[in-house]
């Protein structure tokens, strides 16, 4: 079966307008299939999300079924109350261990609760990489599920790096090579819950961001994420992605933004309530963030270091001022940044 999980849910309305995304097959890019790796690539340059179909591939399908075992999980470990999910918290500037719902992020103009809670479980933690924090007892009683999340959304993440860069003309390892996964990083596997849009009418799932690490690999069985729509006629409304059985949501984050001075495209993207009768259940999402290694210099790579200033693309590409910063440096700025 491909997908259990979306078995039991409301389907997502067939009248709603949805975002005209690509489809790339993860088998076609394992085997080297160019003309996926140029859709790879277009995709990067204007949507800046595209499904990625799991479905014909061992590797493809493993992680699938991950993630929905992660899902289930997701059940019992926001069900806990909130005082024992609270001792899990995340600490200022790092954004591992729990972030409850109702975070106003500091840079939303419109400084709306979100109705979104989350634990953030490190790669380094799972798989001894650095020091672990404190989690919940589910989620050590489930160590080795995270560590076989993390290590397949990292390695199809990573295959897709590869297609990318070769078909820039680039060495393969040029970003794979950003983000090492043995070494220490951000990367960490992300499960969200957002409570049902009865319960609080006027919230938002997660306010408009663009995610800052290199590459996100997202699966949601519920709609409420959303795009901005590139059709001109329809000048930056928001447009749902529908959730797609056996497939991954895959978007790229601002850290590849800054490697290719703007080149690629790191898309703006929220979590509204889900349409139909979807916005009365809780929605799970379960993500995998690859972020570059602490180590790396966030600069661009040569080849596009004197790239001309209109091929930029949405996306912040610097900090504030003109340090160069390090990945470590640079996640902890934009940590903040979140107010989280
Ligand atoms: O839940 C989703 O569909 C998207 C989540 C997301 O964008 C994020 O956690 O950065
Ligand atoms: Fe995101």
């Amino acid at each position: 079966m491909i997908s259990r999980t979306t078995d039991d849910i409301p389907p997502f309305p067939e009248d709603v307008p949805t975002a005209p995304i690509g489809t790339i097959s993860l088998a076609k890019i394992v085997d080297g299939d160019r003309t996926e790796s140029a859709q790879a690539v277009e995709a990067c340059r204007t949507h800046g999300f595209f499904y990625l179909d799991l479905t014909t591939t061992p590797l493809g399908q493993d992680l699938v079924n991950d993630a929905e075992e992660l899902q289930d999980l997701s059940k019992q470990l926001f069900d806990q109350p909130l005082k024992d999910k609270m001792a899990y918290q995340h600490t200022p500037g790092n954004l591992f261990g729990y972030k409850e719902a109702g975070t106003v992020k500091q840079t939303d103009v419109t400084l709306r609760p979100d109705s979104t809670e989350f634990f953030n479980i490190a790669k380094d933690h799972m798989h001894g990489v650095a020091e672990s924090r404190t989690y919940p007892q589910e989620v050590l009683d489930n160590k080795v599920l995270f560590q076989s999340f993390q290590k397949k959304a990292h390695e199809v993440c990573m295959t897709i790096l590869a297609a990318l860069a070769t078909q820039l003309d680039l060495p393969p390892k040029s970003f794979m090579d950003k983000n090492i996964f043995t070494e220490p990083s951000g990367d960490h596997c992300r499960l969200t819950h957002k409570i049902p849009h009865v319960t609080d009418k006027n919230a938002i799932g997660l306010p408009s961001h663009t995610d800052f690490g290199s590459i996100t690999l997202l699966f949601n069985w519920l709609g409420g994420l959303q795009i901005q729509s590139r059709d001109l006629e329809k000048a930056g409304e928001w447009e749902f992605v529908k959730p797609v059985p056996g497939h991954a949501i895959i978007n790229l984050g601002d850290a590849m933004v800054t490697f290719t001075n703007g080149y690629l495209k790191s898309a703006k993207h929220r979590v509204v309530p889900a349409p139909g009768e979807q916005a009365e259940i809780s929605r799970y999402s379960v993500v995998y963030f690859v972020r570059p290694h602490n180590a790396v210099v966030m600069e661009p790579l040569e080849k596009f270091r004197d790239l001309a200033p209109e091929m930029k693309v949405a996306g912040k590409f610097k900090p504030e001022g003109d340090k160069v910063l390090t990945a470590g440096e640079w996640m902890t700025q934009r940590t903040k940044q979140m107010g989280q």
